[in-house]
């Protein structure tokens, strides 16, 4: 085991050595090691855990409900409540400090009745049935929970939020990792008055008044569907509701692409930012909502770039769309400069100077100190004295806003407001930390320490009644939460390793002897190829754990991971003497309490889209974490309890990360985000406001791409293809390949429909054989899906002789390797692309219904299918050289055809390719054998 240093996570101190050991005598000391203080003896159950094909982990039953009835039999011996019994699948809480993890707003019982308990994670049983709580149940559970809600650091600000939102439209919330934005924020905020629903008069498109409704709902955005979904299943807990797609009514929902399930009465709807951003496009007022709040903003992803930059339009309008009624924004993060944003969200006339564009990298929030500079960390102290003298001035009515925290729901004005009170009552330290630097002189951060000493604070606005300060005169409130509810503690390592698996695995197995249970770790590998290899040599060693120290459980965590592999993450462990370790990638990295979880392993890396504009393609590259992800990373750890954070690098590479990411828009490609922003109706993309600008040539190359898509006419204007294209849930390429297979010539759009169901499900369709004699079965097996045309072809035969088998489609995959939880997402998708079609016209009649017989696609109709898909790749395409190679038809670069593709060794006369990956050289993925005069067929139609 390397030697570590390790410091308090947070802490500015110099990091100073600790813990000392040696794991190459690993085995033998495990075989001494008893320091868990568990009692193996009473836990004789093999450790070994057997999985699905497709990665999900299989219980066997009786592992499965004896276990789990023995666990519940221990925690709450008499009862028969769903409340105390509902530890279910779909729940996405766990166990935890508050005893009331296990306890969930009830959603699938796998077969049971609703007085027992439900299986835990009955994810193999083939036929779900719904479970519903009773209401009590789910206020038992409720109440539970509440005990640990007002502990969490953000309760007391739960007034000041409440109060700065009534008299601003915009607040941005700062607060640690684990403090509680995500959970709570929502709920401090729907029964405010402005979030009722309210009826207007708007004048419609044609000049005539109309009666419409607007506001009623706050939309939270996350990152990633595993946050948002996992995210609405606590806050539903915590509200005492259930979120069940059986018509049941309830008060939060969540919306993620090709899943929404928002109960009747949904006062909070979890949302990804892409969901957000397809609703903004086609109701740009956002009228069902009151508020929007931005959770997560320092992921940057090019999507929330869009948001922002719609929602600030939103803010400064005249507001006519909404009958006047203003949307409130919040925008949350733990770990970003919320003062770009705050600059980005003022009103313009307050900071005539300012420029939005270049909000990176300039301005930096207080609680990540460890990651500024000695120049900004004296900016930083200039400026906490200006704003803790003008704190101390405003002090009273601070504190008599506080005061009147109880009587904030039935408010209705502002003369309840206690002026006097609790004058004297001297400023705590976490109100005198609540500061945040600011962009300084209005519209850039100061540059130097005079500079910053120069600056002078906003003189704040005087309104009878109300304390000083409170109404922003830029528009924009902030909100600094300081703390979390458990501390961390980190640890690097003294010298720097090569082999951070290796280095990880070596700190996985002394730590499982060291740390005490209950306790999961939490791993973050850059990808899945590095989960599979640490899963690999992890379950090698735990066959030969001592039976003194705890069994290791290994789950994976990643994004093509079907979505109830992901979920089984979230339950509990119900193996007895057994430690979950989790593998993930940065898919846990933000948002997501695993609950269980007091160990963190961080390698430090992850995999970046980096657009490679000479290539005009992007790739996805590993690369070493900013300090933000380092700092979200340890924030998974402490969530329910004090917690541990081992850094696999020294602390010189920690303090030489770079602060932030570069955000998304400004290394990837930008097609879909001009294409959105024309959708949006902004004529001018190149001058619309967004907080960083794309590079003006990745733009115009945007722009031209379309054009050859025939999204964008002549004069840039979007076409009525553009338009369809851009409200489909698809990248945009794959909507220009529906609205070309409706082509009176083509006539394949089902065909089309059937492959983009295969090609947009979040989990791979075909699975990796595991040994080289599996691999021979499995090359036999597939045969009869394996077309000689490429990967395209063969997902549409893959698809349709899925969709043709009247027998047991499960095995069916099984026999081919095909992961059966991604054909049933990609027959999910092909239904609601299938609808969306009819809805627009270009279906005229719905097919009949599955199964029918499957009939071959003949090679005619291939090569149409695949000149559809040309007039969205035309770009994508290469050429065979004299040399054998492929050369890249746009740009000339060499091009090889990745090992996973049906033509992999083949040599064609040229190659269309949906996909691409720079590895060890660049790869074509998804690859089709073309003819070369199709391509400037494709590309001058
Ligand atoms: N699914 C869950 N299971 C168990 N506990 C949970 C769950 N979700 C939240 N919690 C508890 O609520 C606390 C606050 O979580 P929340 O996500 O609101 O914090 P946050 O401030 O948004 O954190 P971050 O910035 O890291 O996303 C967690 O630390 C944890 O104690």
């Amino acid at each position: 085991m390397p030697e570590k240093i390790h410091t308090k996570f947070g802490d500015d101190s110099k990091p100073s050595a600790q813990v000392s050991s040696d794991t190459r005598q690993l085995d033998e000391s495990a075989k001494k090691s008893s320091k868990t203080g568990h009692d193996p003896s009473k836990s004789p159950k093999a450790n070994g855990i057997k999985r699905f094909p497709d990665g999900t982990p299989k219980l066997s039953s009786s592992e499965d409900s004896s276990s789990v009835l023995e666990g519940a039999k221990k925690e709450k011996p008499n009862s028969t409540s769903g409340a105390s019994t509902n530890g279910n699948s779909n729940n996405l809480q766990g166990h935890n400090t508050t005893g009331a993890g296990k306890l969930n707003s009830g959603y699938l019982n796998m077969g049971q009745s609703s007085n027992k308990r439900p299986k835990l994670n009955g994810i193999m049983n083939s036929k779900p049935q719904y479970y519903q709580p009773s209401r009590q149940d789910l206020q038992k559970v409720a109440k539970k929970l509440d005990e640990n809600r007002k502990k969490l650091p953000i309760w007391l600000k739960k007034a000041d939020i409440r109060w700065l939102l009534r008299l601003n439209d915009v607040l941005l919330i700062n607060g640690e990792t684990g403090s509680g934005k995500s959970t709570q924020v929502p709920q401090f905020l729907y029964t405010e008055p402005w979030c009722e629903r309210k009826k207007v008069t708007i004048k419609n498109k044609d000049g005539i008044d109309e009666e419409i409704a607007v506001g009623g709902m706050i939309a939270i955005t996350q990152p990633r569907r595993v946050a948002a979904t996992t995210l609405a299943h606590r806050v539903a807990a915590e509200m005492g509701c259930a979120i069940t797609k059986n018509g049941e009514p309830g008060k939060v929902g969540y919306s993620v692409r090709f899943d929404t399930v928002v109960p009747v009465g949904t006062k909070i709807k979890f949302v990804t930012e892409g969901t957000l951003l397809q609703e903004m496009l086609i109701d740009p007022n956002l009228r069902k909502y009151s508020a929007v709040i931005i959770d997560e903003i320092h992921e940057r992803s090019v999507d929330v770039d869009l948001i922002t930059g719609f929602l600030r339009q939103l803010v400064h309008s005249n507001k006519e769309g909404r009958g006047g009624i203003p949307l409130k924004v919040i925008i949350m993060s733990a770990t970003y400069d919320l003062g770009g944003t705050e600059a980005f969200f003022a009103k313009p006339e307050t900071q005539p100077t300012y420029k939005p564009g270049q909000n990176y990298g300039r301005v930096i929030a207080p609680h990540m100190r460890e990651r500024m500079t000695p120049e900004q960390i004296a900016k930083y102290e200039v400026k906490k004295d200006l704003e803790a003298k003008q704190k101390a001035e405003k002090e009273s009515a601070d504190a008599s806003r506080r005061s009147s925290l109880e009587s904030f729901s039935s408010w209705s004005g502002f003369s309840d407001t206690n002026e006097g009170e609790n004058k004297d009552k001297p400023l705590s330290e976490e109100q005198t930390n609540s500061v945040k630097i600011k962009a300084m002189n209005g519209d850039k951060p100061a540059e130097t320490v005079e500079e910053a000493k120069k600056a002078e604070p906003t003189k704040p606005k005087s309104v009878p009644g109300i304390p000083d300060g409170d109404i922003a005169e830029n528009g924009v409130q902030d909100v600094y939460v300081r703390g979390r509810q458990y501390p961390v503690e980190v640890f690097y390592e003294l010298t720097p390793t090569q082999d951070y698996v290796d280095n990880i695995l070596r700190t996985i197995l002394h730590q499982n002897m060291t740390e005490p249970l209950p306790g999961d770790f939490l791993v973050f590998l850059t990808g899945q190829d590095d989960i599979e290899a640490l899963t690999a040599q992890l379950e090698h060693y735990k066959e030969k754990i001592v039976k003194q120290v705890p069994r290791l459980q290994i789950m994976p965590l990643y994004g093509s991971l079907p979505a109830q592999a992901q979920q089984a993450v979230f339950e509990p462990v119900t193996a007895k003497f057994t430690r979950k370790i989790v593998l993930s990638t940065n898919i846990a990295e933000t948002s997501v309490t695993v609950p269980g979880v007091r160990v963190v392993i961080d390698c430090g890396k992850s995999k970046v889209k980096q657009f490679r504009p000479r290539l005009g393609m992007e790739s996805l590259l590993s690369k070493p974490i900013s300090k933000v992800s380092a700092i979200q990373r340890a924030g998974r750890a402490g969530r329910e309890a004090a917690g541990k954070c081992f850094r696999a690098y020294t602390v010189e590479d920690f303090l030489n990360l770079v602060p932030d990411e570069l955000p998304e828009i400004l290394r990837s490609d930008v097609i879909e985000a001009v294409l959105k922003m024309k959708a949006r109706g902004v004529d001018d993309v190149l001058s619309f406001p967004l907080m960083d600008s794309p590079d003006i040539l990745a733009m115009e190359k945007a722009l031209l791409q379309l054009h050859m898509m025939n999204a964008l006419d002549g004069e840039g204007k979007l076409t009525e293809t553009g338009k369809k294209m851009a409200h489909y849930p698809l990248p945009a390429a794959y909507g220009r390949v529906l609205i070309a297979a409706v082509d009176s010539q083509a006539d394949c759009l089902l065909e089309a429909i059937d492959i983009i169901s295969c090609l947009t499900t979040d989990s791979e369709i075909y699975l990796q054989p595991k040994s080289e004699d599996q691999s021979e079965a499995i090359e036999e097996n597939r045969s009869d899906i394996y077309r000689r045309e490429g990967d395209v072809m063969t997902l549409l035969t893959t698809m349709q002789r899925y969709a043709a088998e009247a027998t047991d489609r499960n095995s069916w995959c099984e026999k081919r390797l095909i992961s059966p939880r991604a054909m049933k997402m990609a027959l999910n998708i092909r239904r609601q692309l299938r609808q969306v079609c009819s809805k627009q016209k270009l279906l005229k009649d719905m097919p009949a219904p599955d199964p029918q017989p499957f009939e071959p696609i003949s090679p005619e109709k291939a090569e149409v299918l695949l000149k559809t898909f040309l007039k969205a790749f035309g770009t994508k395409t290469a050429v065979l050289s004299p040399d054998g190679s492929y050369s890249m038809s746009y740009g000339r670069h060499p091009i090889a055809i990745h090992p996973s593709s049906v033509l992999h060794g083949r040599k064609v006369e040229a190659i269309m390719f949906l996909d691409h990956v720079f590895t060890s050289k660049n790869y074509a993925k998804k690859v089709s054998a073309i003819q070369a005069d199709w391509i400037l067929e494709a590309l001058e139609a």
